[in-house]
Order: structure tokens, then sequence, then C-alpha cells
């Protein structure tokens, strides 16, 4: 509000004098150009009759204009009897208020007057901006929470990343007991996820379990800050976390830090460069086993600079991701354990109708449902107040219809995992199927599958062809339930994917006959040549129609597996084991 304020009185200013200059430059253009004549040519003229009006002032010159109609400007007398002589030669005297230079000099003034008031807005504004961060460096360092202590129980869902986080609890507390064993105990962990998923919420539970102080920052707030700053309040950062000893410092929004710099002296700035040189230096400066952890947090893992995800830094990476149903449904009883729900109120069926929301969306629509309530005078929450709480939570989002549309793109991204699942399985049963979702995750577009094959030293012929049917199973399960026209770019990375295995087993492996034992990288330097991409396109063809055939008489496990990913969201190892024996 403050600032809004601010910078509205800073806009007005600005506004100001830009008027008063366009209305400057209006008065220098509408004067004329004056001719400087003598006085005793003037006072010929006078007495010829040829003056028609003189500008009657007290400043050292004097204006007027002639019967011809051009402008003059000549000395002026000042005697008494001036303006009586003028007059009586028949001269039209037009006395102007006050003289032509004072209302300069008030000009100036004003202009003066305004910059001045400009420089000060400006100097106040970042004198205060400095204050503020200085204040806020202040704040930070001794937010040493007891945020009424928040522990894992307070966090629903996620329950890989608690699992991971919580081996960090007995790390925090008892580093002497891994230095004995001489473990180095992880310094950095990264938390990546989309918006509001609890990363934040997380590290607090760690700090929480571990009942040490809990420093939090956010990269973003060192972005505005002065040349030097930035840096210096890292150090600062660090040097209150050692005085405390052991505690969990958080960083928010670790990407404003630490973004990919590309080449020299691009990308991020030369201050985030120093506040990130910085934290790295803090970070390989603390002693092994002391017992501190870094947190930070990121949206986009993507855009991080490498130097950050390096070992001795934030070399424990840990995904924080949307919830999948049964995630949603254990977030909002969670959530409205201190709220008057409504019998009718069927948290599994919200759960199920909230796809894609994250904790803090879906904390967000409980608290907009008790707002409406409450509003309504109503005993309790009801069904119809969280229904009407949905449309809030989502508006400005692309409109969907949570009924429809959505139930359609789920139904399509189901079949889709569906296929690369069982053709998995069908293909390759050696390989590990840990987890299938269709909550789209930071590292796959719709949804995805876990695969993780046996560790080998070679990969046989056999291995590529049937990672390319893998590849082409979501394709393909697409194709046979939704029909021809309906197939989706779903599967863009998946081609990708297949596309490069091909070429490489064809013009790179020598694994084809038609194309020889030859290295087409070698003899043409690329091997996406004519002969290659003729053999490789009928090769994939063929692999695509058998990929397809194998969907097919298999078509009721497609169906179980995706009916259950449409219910569950997500399916585990043994849950995949049993639809496919069953
Ligand atoms: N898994 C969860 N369990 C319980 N509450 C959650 C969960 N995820 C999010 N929330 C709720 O959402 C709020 C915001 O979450 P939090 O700030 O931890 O998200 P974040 O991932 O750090 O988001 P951002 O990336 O925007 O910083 C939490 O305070 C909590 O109320
Ligand atoms: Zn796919």
């Amino acid at each position: 509000m403050k600032l809004n304020k601010k910078s509205k009185i800073g806009i007005a200013l600005f506004l100001f004098l830009i008027v008063i200059g366009i209305a400057t430059y209006i008065y220098i253009n509408n004067n004329q150009e004056y001719d400087e004549i003598s006085y005793k040519k003037f006072m010929t003229m006078v007495e010829g009759g040829k003056v028609d009006k003189v500008f009657l002032s007290n400043s050292p010159k004097i204006k007027g204009k002639l019967k011809d109609g051009t402008y003059f400007i000549t000395d002026n007398p000042r005697t008494e009897d001036f303006k009586e002589r003028l007059l009586m030669f028949g001269t039209t005297v037009e006395e102007t208020e006050g003289n032509s230079t004072a209302k300069d000099i008030l000009m100036s003034l004003l202009f003066l007057g305004s910059f001045g008031a400009i420089a000060y807005f400006m100097s106040r504004n970042s004198s205060r901006q400095a204050q503020k961060e200085i204040t806020q460096m202040s704040k930070i360092d001794s937010d040493t929470n007891n945020d009424s202590r928040i522990t894992f129980e307070d966090v629903a869902g996620n329950e890989e990343a608690k699992e991971s986080l919580k081996e960090l609890v007995d790390f925090i507390i008892n580093p002497e007991k891994y230095s004995r064993y001489g473990a180095r105990m992880p310094r950095g962990v990264l938390l990546y996820g989309p918006p509001g998923t609890g990363k934040t919420l997380l590290a607090k539970a760690l700090a929480g379990e571990a009942n040490v102080p809990f420093f939090a920052v956010t990269g973003s707030d060192f972005i505005q800050v002065y040349a030097g700053l930035g840096a210096s309040r890292i150090r600062s950062l660090f040097k209150k976390a050692r005085q405390v000893g052991k505690c969990v410092i958080f960083i928010d929004e670790i990407d404003a830090l630490g973004k990919k710099r590309r080449g020299l002296g691009n990308g991020g700035s030369d201050e985030s460069d120093r506040t990130l040189n910085a934290l790295l230096t803090e970070m390989s400066g603390f002693k092994e086993n002391e017992g501190i952890i870094v947190i930070a947090a990121t949206n986009r893992i993507d855009t991080l600079d490498e130097a950050l995800l390096r070992p001795g830094r934030f070399d424990r990476q840990i995904e924080v991701g949307l919830p999948d149903v049964n995630g949603r449904y254990k977030i909002l009883k969670l959530h409205s354990k201190n709220k008057p729900l409504s019998d009718d109120v069927d948290l599994k069926k919200v759960a199920y109708e909230t796809v894609y929301f994250s904790g803090a969306k879906l904390e967000n629509l409980l608290n907009e449902s008790a707002m409406i309530a409450a509003k309504n005078n109503e005993e309790k929450i009801k069904m119809k107040h969280i229904d009407k709480a949905f449309y809030t939570v989502i508006a400005g989002e692309e409109k969907k219809d949570r009924s429809s549309i959505l139930q359609e793109d789920k139904r399509i991204t189901a079949y889709h995992e569906a296929g690369h699942a069982l053709i998995t399985k069908l293909m390759s049963p050696e390989n590990r199927v840990t987890k299938i979702t269709i909550i789209p995750s930071t590292k796959g577009a719709g949804g995805f599958s876990m695969n993780i094959p046996p560790d080998k030293m070679y990969q046989t012929k056999k291995d590529i062809k049937n990672n390319i049917m893998i590849a082409l199973g979501g394709r393909a399960a697409e194709e046979i339930i939704f029909g021809e026209e309906k197939i989706t770019t779903g599967a863009s990375n998946d081609l990708k994917k297949a596309t490069q295995m091909m070429l490489s087993m064809v013009g790179k492996f020598g694994m084809d006959e038609e194309t020889g034992l030859l290295d087409y990288e070698v003899i043409i330097g690329n091997k996406a040549n004519n002969y290659v991409l003729k053999r490789s396109k009928e090769l994939m063809k063929k692999l695509y129609d058998k990929t397809k055939q194998l969907l097919k008489d298999n078509k009721d496990t497609l169906d179980k597996i995706a009916n259950t990913l449409l219910e569950k969201e997500t399916i585990d190892e043994e849950e995949l084991e049993l639809l496919i024996k069953a």
C-alpha cells in the first residue's frame, strides 16, 4: 500500500513536469521573432505613427508590434512620461503585469522546484529502499522461527519427499555419529516442483523435527539489492547460522540467484553472480558434520546453473510434485481439521475433482469455502460452498469444465501411459516400472512411467527394438482407443526418443542387414542420410504396427490399467503387476 502511494506521487510529479514542459514549449513557440531595434529608431517610428502597440513593463527591454505586423524589441527608457509620450503619438500601450524577466525567473523557479521535488522524492525513495533492505536483512537474520513447530505431520502426501528428508533429521541431530563412520553429511538439498506443493512446508518440517532454528531467505530478495549487499547478506546469514550451531537454512526461489550463465557475462547479472558465488563459497566453507543443512527450492530446476548442482553443493535433489487423488484427499483432510464440515461434504469426491491442484490451492479452496459459509451465516461448510469456491479458486485460469474436458484429457493421458507400461511389461518384463501416473511432473509433460532397466554393460539389438516399442506404446494406445484422427501431441517426446534410437541402431551400430555393417556418421558425417532415413522409416512402421497389434491383443489389460489410473491417478509397481497378472 505504502509503496503504491509513493509511486502514485512519483507518477503525478512526472506528469506535472511533462505538462510544464509542454506549456513552456508552446509558450516559446507562440512568441514571435523580435527584431532588435535601437531606442532612437524606435522613437522615430513612434513619432512617425508606425508603431501599433507597445507592451509596457519594468524590464530592461520592451516589446511591441509595428503597424506592418512585425514585432520588435528595444531598450526600456523607464522614464516617467514614457507611456504618455507613446499615447500622444497614437500608440496603444498594454501594461504587462510584473515583467517578463520576472516571469522567466518564476518559470525557472518552477522548473527547479519540480526537479528538486523529483530529486528529493527519488533520493528519499531510494534511501527508504535501502532502509527497507537493511531492516529486511536484520529481519531475516533474526527469523529463527518457533513457528509453533511444524513437523512432517503437517505435510500431507509427498511421501517420497518426506522419506528423503526424514533421513536428514538424524544427520542434523547426531552429526557426530555420522562422522564417526566417516560419512559426509549432505550440505545442500534442492526441492523442486510446481508452486504451492509444500516445499517451504517440508523445509520447515525438517527444522521442526530436528528441533533446530530455521532461517529463510528468498532468492528474488537479493535481486534489487544494492551492489555488494546481496553477497554480504549471504555472508551474514551464514555467520548468524553458525553462531546458533545446528540449523536449517532455507533459500526459496534459488533460480533467481543461480540462473544458468549463458556464455560470458550474459545471463544473470553481475550482482546475482556475486551473490551466488558468495553462497557457494559459504556452502563449501562450513565444516563437515556441523549440523547445518541448506535447503533450496525452485519451480524451475531446468534453468539452474550446473554449478549449484555439483557434489558438495545441492547434490541431493528431491522432486516435490503435484499430489495425486490420494494425496489431495490427505491434504484436504488435514486442512479441514479446524473447519466445521457439514455431513454432505465428501472430501473424497472433492479430491477426485481437483486434478492438478497443488496443496496451496487445496488449502485456498477450503479457506474460500469457509468464507462463503461464514458470509451466509451457515452453521457448517456445505458441499455447495465448496462448489462455489471451486470457481473462485480457478477463476482467471483457463476455463475448463471440470467434468467434461478435463475428463477427456485424463482419459487420453491414462491410455497413453497405460500403453507405455503394458508394452514395457510385455516386451521387457525384466524392466521395472516403479510408478505410473497421470499427474504431470516436472520431467514429463503428460504423465510418466518410470522405467528402470536392469544394469547392463551393453544394449542388444533386441533391447533397442524393445525400447523403441515402449516409446511408441503411448501413441499406439491413443490410436487404438480414440482413433487415428484423435492422436495427440502428447507423444512428441516419445517420438524424439524413438527416432534417436532408431537412427543409431540403423546408421551407427550397424544393426540392420539392409544398410549393412556401416557407421554412416564416419562415411557421410551424419547418420541421418537418405539410406538410413528410408530404412529407419520402414523399420519404425514395422515396430509401430507390432506395438499396436500387441496392445490390441491385450486390450483387456490395457483397459484395466487405464481405468485404474483414472480412478487413482497413480499406480505403483505392485499394483501394476497385479493388474497384468489378473
Ligand atoms: N503437501 C501439503 N500438505 C499440507 N499442506 C500443504 C501441502 N502443500 C501445500 N500446502 C499448503 O500450501 C501452503 C503453501 O505451500 P508452500 O509455501 O510450502 O509451497 P511451496 O512449494 O514452497 O510454494 P512456492 O514454490 O510457491 O514457494 C502451505 O502453507 C500449506 O498450507
Ligand atoms: Zn509418452
